[in-house]
């Protein structure tokens, strides 16, 4: 849990989007503090196994957020486990994992296994579509949720999740409220090192995706920035 605890800022790379070696070195070298690869769809044990062993040949640790376990694998330094706590539909909250560990249970690594409590705000993306999320949710609805994956399900991550649009950071500012022992994500839409700034006041992780793949430069520079607002807070705490 210790190395979670410190991902102030984190690249989430989609095995089923091309990158080439250059801008992947770029990426693993930009001083971000972990990479997680994970997607909604297309994800296969090939272009997993692909993604890993690129990544492998620099030190930054990676992560598998594991979606469909035909493309699980050996050899990430951890797993991230989602739990759709807003989902309509049992399958995405318990039903798959229970199947997982039926399958797996003889040979898994508690240690390197984390749940992460999502909610999904953005109800046109690929993951609230597949998991049947409910995202037409109020502020408390929200917080609500937040208190159940921290209080409740003593979940170690939640992840407030708006996959390809920007969020609203004053319901990021009022979950994190209700967090203390539960780590918040915030992911969806950073485009802009302003964009990944404002959500690192609030959220404990920032996850850019997408723009790795639409606006790479700009993708990098949130790095620095998150680790800018990042010190900032933690010296507001030493106070
Ligand atoms: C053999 C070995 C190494 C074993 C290791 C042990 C281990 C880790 C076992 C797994 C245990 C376990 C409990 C697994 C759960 C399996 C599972 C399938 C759970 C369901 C996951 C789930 C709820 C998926 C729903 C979709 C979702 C929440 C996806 C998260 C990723 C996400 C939001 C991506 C963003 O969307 P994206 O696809 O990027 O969209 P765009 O392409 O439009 O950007
Ligand atoms: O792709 P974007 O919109 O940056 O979102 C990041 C991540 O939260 C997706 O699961
Ligand atoms: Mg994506």
């Amino acid at each position: 849990m210790e190395e979670i605890r410190a991902w102030r800022h984190v690249f989430k790379l989609d095995p089923n989007k091309p990158i080439d070696d250059e801008r992947l070195e770029r990426l693993c070298e930009s001083g971000t503090d972990a990479v997680i690869v994970g997607g909604t769809d297309g994800v296969t044990i090939d272009n997993v196994l692909d993604l890993l062993a690129r990544i492998r040949r620099f030190s930054v640790p990676c992560a598998l957020e594991v979606t469909d376990v035909e493309a699980l694998t050996p050899g990430f330094d951890v797993y991230l486990v989602p739990i759709v706590l807003n989902s309509r539909q049992a399958e995405w909250i318990i039903g798959r994992h229970h199947e997982a560990v039926k399958q797996y249970g003889d040979v898994m690594n508690w240690d390197e296994i984390f749940a992460e409590g999502y909610c999904i705000l953005n109800p046109a993306c690929k993951a609230a579509e597949l998991a049947e999320a409910d995202a037409a949710l109020t502020d408390d609805d929200v917080v609500a949720y937040a208190r159940l994956a921290a209080h409740l399900y003593r979940l170690p991550i939640f992840y407030l999740e708006y996959s390809g649009v920007y969020g609203d950071p004053s319901l990021v500012e009022k979950v994190k409220q209700v967090l203390d022992q539960t780590q918040l994500f915030y992911g969806g839409g950073i485009t802009t090192p302003e964009q990944a700034e404002h959500m690192a006041r609030y959220a404990d992780t920032v996850v850019v995706g997408n723009a790795i793949y639409d606006e790479f430069e700009q993708a990098l520079a949130t790095v620095a920035a998150v680790k800018q607002m990042a010190g900032q807070r933690s010296g507001d705490d030493g106070k």
